[in-house]
């Protein structure tokens, strides 16, 4: 009982100490509670800061590789412009519903929204095959954008240059969409007669012009008039007058003017017949089809003469002939695509090895377009390609073309224009000359491709482009 008495009485001082203990360690959890919350505070607050400070350098960053890629882009047009190299734009095709023949195809083909020259191509498991070109459009790009990169060599036209545009790739990969367009969103043939109108009202002050057009197929290694009737074959010639230039006897021309300041298809003649022939023949996508214009200036002033020329192609399908396991006349046919195909990557082969003799002549297609696609002229290239895995070999082959074509120096551009006074002496200009002024021209050239026998019909256009 004592023993007991004894403890009881020792009790008390043990419970407050206990007690002290227990609010101290209640205390330090209060404050380590405290000291955590304010830690992760920090740490968050910490964390944030350093998330704004490496995103504004990834937008410094972002900024300074867009401004890099501009100032790339810049310098290179200048190469291109003195070198005359062979502009090379490609247009990747958006993915249709009637293109999706299997399910769940993937797209391999990415551009970069930073660069707009750059393409890749996914070859599978994981490689990747990146391109540079001079141009690279997005699926969803616009008409007008793409007519827009082309603009200023449709205007170079009006100052007296010979250019040629075409569109290349495999078959329903884009080209006549790019080039002819339909009614409500008109390719760059449209927009470029367009272009050539509005650019004439603005100078009609100081020039006056002429602008003729004429279309053909090649189709087997047939050339047929597209605006005639009955789409009449054709062959080409060597021009009788001596000046070794080539010549198209029987070409129907069609002499565009103005309308009461509107410019009009003429739909019963020019639209009607160009449109028929071009997007609902048996063969388009097997045959070749061209639109000429050639646009004559007479400069009001010293009556100085500019010829300038504008050839807008849209090649046939480019499939490999192996691939198609065609047989008979469809072999032909294919061997006669490839054929003109071939010739033309020849001619592109031999204009980048500065080859002294050019094979223009291999072919229908490389023949007709020599005066525009040779050397001194203006030449852009508008690859076509599919952005589906299905098609990836023949995308990786237009665009190797594609590369190749980059390559291609045409030499400074020369201008063709015929000096006033009495002169007939037919000079080149550089591209460095100003535009509009015949002033300063002693660069005596050979002479200029005489323009076609035939004479052109006048035709008012009546349906609004
Ligand atoms: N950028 C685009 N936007 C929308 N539709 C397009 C685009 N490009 C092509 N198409 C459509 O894809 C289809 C095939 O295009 P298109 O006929 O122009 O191909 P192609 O390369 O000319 O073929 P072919 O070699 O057979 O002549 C058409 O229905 C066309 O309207």
């Amino acid at each position: 009982m004592a023993d007991l008495q004894k403890r009881l009485t020792a009790l008390p001082p043990t419970l407050r100490t206990m007690k002290t203990d227990y609010a101290s360690l209640r205390s330090q959890v209060r404050n380590f509670s405290d000291f955590y919350g304010a830690a992760i505070t920090d740490a968050k607050k910490q964390i944030s800061a350093a998330m704004r400070e490496m995103s504004e350098a990834n937008k410094d960053l972002l900024e300074k590789y867009r401004k890099e890629v501009a100032l790339r882009r810049k310098y290179h047009e200048q190469l291109v412009e003195l070198k005359g190299n062979i502009r090379v734009l490609c247009r990747v095709k958006p993915v249709l519903k009637e293109d999706q023949h299997e399910e769940g195809q993937s797209v391999v083909v990415t551009t970069d929204p930073n660069n707009e020259s750059a393409l890749s191509v996914l070859k599978g498991q994981g490689r990747s095959h990146n391109f540079e070109l001079d141009r690279v459009f997005h699926p969803q790009a616009t008409q007008e954008e793409v007519f827009q990169e082309i603009e200023p060599l449709v205007t170079s036209c009006i100052d007296g240059y010979h250019v040629c545009i075409f569109a290349y790739g495999q078959t329903g990969s884009g080209k006549t969409y790019t080039m002819e367009g339909s009614t409500e969103n008109p390719g760059i043939n449209q927009r470029a007669l367009k272009h050539l109108f509005s650019e004439i009202e603005d100078r009609k002050d100081m020039w006056i012009y002429t602008v003729t057009v004429s279309s053909v197929e090649i189709y087997n290694e047939v050339l047929r008039d597209l605006l005639s009737k009955d789409g009449e074959k054709l062959d080409i010639k060597i021009n009788p007058d001596g000046t070794g230039q080539l010549h198209v006897p029987g070409l129907r021309l069609i002499e565009v003017k103005k309308s009461s300041n509107h410019y009009f298809w003429k739909t019963w003649e020019f639209g009607e017949s160009y449109r028929n022939f071009a997007t609902m023949n048996q063969h388009s996508s097997r045959s070749h089809a061209l639109l000429m214009i050639t646009v004559l200036g007479t400069d009001l002033a010293s009556g100085a003469k500019t010829t300038g020329k504008l050839n807008l192609v849209d090649l046939a399908g480019s499939e490999r002939v192996w691939k198609s396991g065609a047989e008979g006349e469809r072999l032909k046919e294919a061997q006669n695509i490839n054929r003109s195909l071939l010739a033309l990557g020849d001619v592109i082969q031999a204009l980048r090895g500065k080859e002294k003799h050019i094979p223009f002549r291999n072919s229908r297609l490389t023949y007709l377009l020599q005066d525009s696609l040779g050397k001194g002229n203006k030449t852009a290239m508008v690859v076509q390609v599919s952005a589906l895995e299905s098609n990836v070999g023949e995308t990786m082959c237009s665009l190797k073309f594609a590369e190749r074509v980059c390559k291609v120096e045409l030499g400074p551009a020369a201008r063709k224009i015929q000096r006033g006074g009495g002169s007939h002496q037919w000079t080149q200009q550089t591209h460095s000359q100003p535009n509009t002024s015949t002033s300063n021209n002693n660069n005596k050239q050979p002479p200029l491709p005489s323009q076609p026998v035939s004479q052109p019909i006048s035709l008012s256009i009546s349906q609004s482009v």
